[in-house]
């Protein structure tokens, strides 16, 4: 593998903050480190740019042990939320800096400087002072002083988190293509789920300094490996259920519902589940219909009955705040209906998400 982080432990002082963090990058691939504030992301990418030392295990990049390699001598380009660039420097000079510490001859980096710039869509942008760009001009600038170094890995430390929003959603698209364009091989920290799952070939989701799960978007959005992950990629509506198997069903009572039956294979369950126990049921808003309380219930659904608190209007649909039992719901639903409303919620059994509560 073209990257292997093995086993990495690291803390601040006595305090713990990664706990043996292990995987390997393909070459060419992007990686999104995404988890909640504090989970230890920043923290990773320091380890990786040689910026924090590692206290446990070890960092391969193609092949060379860099664990205790100084950053300069790490074949990596690190890019900044703040972007770090010298105010009283020129883009060229900006981008060109590190070629100049690598002493480059002055026409190569001359050159270098041109095309890295051509590459971020700005050129004709050389002379300009740096204080002179727009906040998303000044990410293409420290993107551009980071690929034209060619580094083995660029890592990305949150680079649009300073960018509002339109221009974010422009630029990572444009990180995106130049390194695929380019073959770069890069680890990107976010807290944003939507950044994480454009950008990456593979997100890695992290919880107080571990790994909870690493997949293709697609797989972790649709197969989320636990609850927490379940409820960080919006499947954070939770019904909790008692269950029995039996046979080809499986009986659910849930917290504030009648007793009902649903075909075993119309949900996704965890392997291993006990014969009975107790289960959280995750989904998102928009996987739910609201009925009139006395419509015919859907055999392939949970049906429960609910009354309407509160009606927001999002755009596009309407979102429901629904009492159920003594629980609460968010729910999308294209129809406009009074609060106070009794109405049937109804949960396709294949939108449900299935944990073992203990
Ligand atoms: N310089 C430091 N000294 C002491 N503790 C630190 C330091 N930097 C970070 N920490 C702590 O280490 C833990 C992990 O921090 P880290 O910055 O890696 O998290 P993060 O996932 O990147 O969070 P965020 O999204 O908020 O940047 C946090 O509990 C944080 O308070």
């Amino acid at each position: 593998m073209f990257l292997e982080i093995d086993r990495i432990a690291a803390a601040y002082g006595a305090t713990p903050v990664l706990d043996g963090i292990s995987l390997t990058v393909a070459k060419g691939e992007l990686i999104a480190l995404l988890g909640a504030s504090g989970c230890g992301k920043t923290t990773l990418l320091r380890v990786l740019s040689g910026f924090h030392p590692a206290s446990g295990g070890h960092v391969r990049l193609n092949g060379v042990d860099m664990t205790n390699l100084p950053p300069e001598k790490r074949d990596t380009a690190l890019v900044f939320q703040s972007y770090a660039l010298w105010p009283h420097m020129t883009v060229a000079q900006n981008v060109g800096y590190g070629l100049v510490l690598r002493k480059c001859p002055k026409a190569e980096i001359a050159a270098k400087v041109m095309e890295a710039l051509t590459r971020v869509g700005l050129h004709g942008f050389a002379d300009r002072m740096v204080t002179q760009l727009s906040g998303g001009q000044r990410q293409r600038v420290a993107l551009a002083r980071a690929i034209v170094v060619n580094p083995a890995l660029l890592l990305l430390d949150e680079p649009l988190s300073n960018l509002d929003a339109r221009i974010r959603h422009q630029v990572r698209h444009e990180i995106k293509a130049l390194q695929a364009k380019l073959g770069l091989t890069a680890v990107l920290v976010t807290h944003d789920q939507e950044e994480a799952m454009i950008m990456a070939d593979r997100i890695v989701v992290m919880r107080g300094g571990r790994i909870e799960q690493i997949g293709t978007p697609e797989d972790i959005y649709a197969r989320p490996a636990t609850a927490f992950v379940a409820d960080f990629f919006g499947a954070d509506n939770k019904i909790e259920t008692e269950y029995r198997l039996d046979g080809a069903d499986i009986h659910l009572t849930p917290a504030g519902g009648a007793a009902q039956s649903l075909p075993r294979d119309a949900l996704r369950l965890p392997e291993n589940l006990a014969p009975h126990g107790r289960l959280a049921l995750h989904f998102r808003a928009a996987a739910v219909t609201l009925t009139a309380p006395d419509a015919a219930p859907d055999a392939a659904a949970l049906s429960l009955p609910g009354t309407i608190r509160q009606r927001s209007y999002p755009g596009g649909t309407y979102r429901y705040a629904i009492a159920l039992g003594d629980g609460a719901l968010l729910v999308d639903h294209p129809v406009p209906l009074p609060e106070g409303a009794a109405v049937r919620v109804t949960l396709p059994a294949s939108a449900l998400l299935a944990f073992p509560l203990s």
